[in-house]
């Protein structure tokens, strides 16, 4: 039986698409439940849209705490009877209650060879640091912000021609790539 997956994210969704095209493809034995999102005018919105995919708009505002929020997200998530959770590009820090629920089945996808360069600017931060490579890690998500177990990493060069765009585009031309190859692992082993 497929994998039940649950993707989260916050903007354009193009590692939600790889991991949807990577489905498709039968390169991953997984389909995605739901994606869940908190703010409902996301690009990636749309991107489930075109695929028939439910969207789930989790909004914090309506909550007193992150936690309050993450109860009522556990419900809707067991609905679809969920078994992984990736993140993809989701900025709101998990708190105990979903790490609780899920655990050792949240894990994140981060534009920087952790623990380099952790934080919501990963690429931005490397080449202002003016290192010789960055690249991508996969993690498992813990308490910490971008300290859970890393899953896998793969490097990219940084040329003294790039520019965060250019810079940007190998990042995210290996996140696509990389994200979907560690979920067939991860389930693959599973
Ligand atoms: N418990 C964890 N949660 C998350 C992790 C993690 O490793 N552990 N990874 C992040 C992704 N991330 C960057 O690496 C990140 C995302 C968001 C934030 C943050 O400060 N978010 C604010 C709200 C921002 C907003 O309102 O737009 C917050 O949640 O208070 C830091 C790092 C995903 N979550
Ligand atoms: N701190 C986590 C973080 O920076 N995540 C990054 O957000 C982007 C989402 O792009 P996408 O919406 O096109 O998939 C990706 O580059 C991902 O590594």
């Amino acid at each position: 039986m497929p994998t039940r997956l649950a993707i989260f994210a916050s903007g354009t969704g193009s590692n939600f698409v790889a991991i949807a095209d990577a489905i498709a493809n039968d390169q991953l034995d997984a389909q995605i439940e739901v994606l869940v999102v908190d703010k409902i005018n996301a690009p990636v919105v749309q991107r489930a849209a075109e695929r028939n995919i439910p969207v789930f708009h989790l909004k914090y505002k309506d909550f007193a705490t992150k936690e309050l929020a993450e109860a009522a997200l556990v419900t809707e998530l067991q609905k679809y009877a969920v078994e992984l959770i990736a993140l993809a590009g989701f900025m709101r820090i998990i708190t105990g209650t979903l790490l609780a629920t899920y655990p050792n089945k949240i894990i994140n996808i981060h534009p920087s060879l952790l623990p380099a360069f952790p934080g919501r600017h990963g690429i931005d931060d490397a080449l202002a640091a003016q290192v010789s490579q960055t690249g991508v890690t996969i993690h498992y998500v813990d308490s910490g912000i971008d300290s859970g177990t890393i899953i896998a990493q793969q490097a990219v060069t940084i040329e003294p021609t790039d520019t965060i765009t250019t810079l940007a585009t190998k990042i995210h031309a290996l996140e696509h790539v990389l994200y979907p190859a560690t979920l067939a692992k991860l389930i693959s082993h599973n």
